[in-house]
């Protein structure tokens, strides 16, 4: 394995060890032929290291909290917050079902910058909900990032409802799937 750091280095080692050359069923009912697995990622300490270090120059100077997505969000926001030192939040998809039936976990928001961090944009709507749900509970949010960013309208939807995209690599910069890992 490299262990470069560089941006382009970095999406090489990325699309080695997590783009996945097989089916995969979007929650939409859509289907990619190759897709990016945030687990692959997260399960390598070093690369999430990396990602994370490449990472640190999109979070905006005035962030004041990092709050990442359940589920592909939350390896990364917690690779992040160790990379930054600002503290980290948990979103739920849903609200816990028993017990402290919070969908929002963690550090507390109380009014502070939150940034989102999630693995993949794609419409950006899951990032949009988390905004709203952020927003609602006191946090405001202007700033949202990815690793991997699909040009799917995620940042033109997101910029409509004031929330900056930061993304660490687009779509265009992940080589030929033919050398995408296979399932
Ligand atoms: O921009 P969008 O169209 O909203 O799509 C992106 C969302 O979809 C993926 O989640 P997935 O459903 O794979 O769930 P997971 O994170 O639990 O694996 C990804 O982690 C984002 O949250
Ligand atoms: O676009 C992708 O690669 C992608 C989408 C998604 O929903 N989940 C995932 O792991 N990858």
């Amino acid at each position: 394995m490299t262990t470069s750091t560089s941006l382009a280095g970095l999406v090489a080692r990325l699309a080695e060890t997590a783009c996945v050359r097989a089916p995969f069923k979007l929650q939409d009912g859509g289907q990619l032929d190759n897709y990016f697995d945030e687990y692959r990622l997260a399960a390598d300490p070093t690369l999430l290291r990396d990602v994370a270090t490449a990472m640190v120059p999109l979070v905006p100077s005035d962030a004041q909290v990092l709050a990442g997505i359940e589920l592909g969000g939350i390896p990364l926001v917690v690779a992040l917050s160790a990379a930054t030192g600002l503290p980290a939040v948990f979103l739920r998809r849903r609200p816990k079902g028993y017990g402290s039936q919070h969908q929002i976990e963690g550090a507390a928001i109380d009014g502070r910058r939150t940034v989102l961090v999630d693995d993949v944009t794609r419409s950006g709507s899951q990032l949009l909900h988390m905004a709203r749900l952020l927003r609602i509970a006191g946090g405001p949010v202007a700033d949202a990032l990815c690793v991997l960013e699909r040009p799917l309208g995620g940042r033109e939807l997101l910029a409509e409802h004031r929330v900056r995209l930061h993304a660490l690599f687009a779509e265009a910069d992940l080589p030929d799937p033919g050398g995408a890992a296979t399932a």
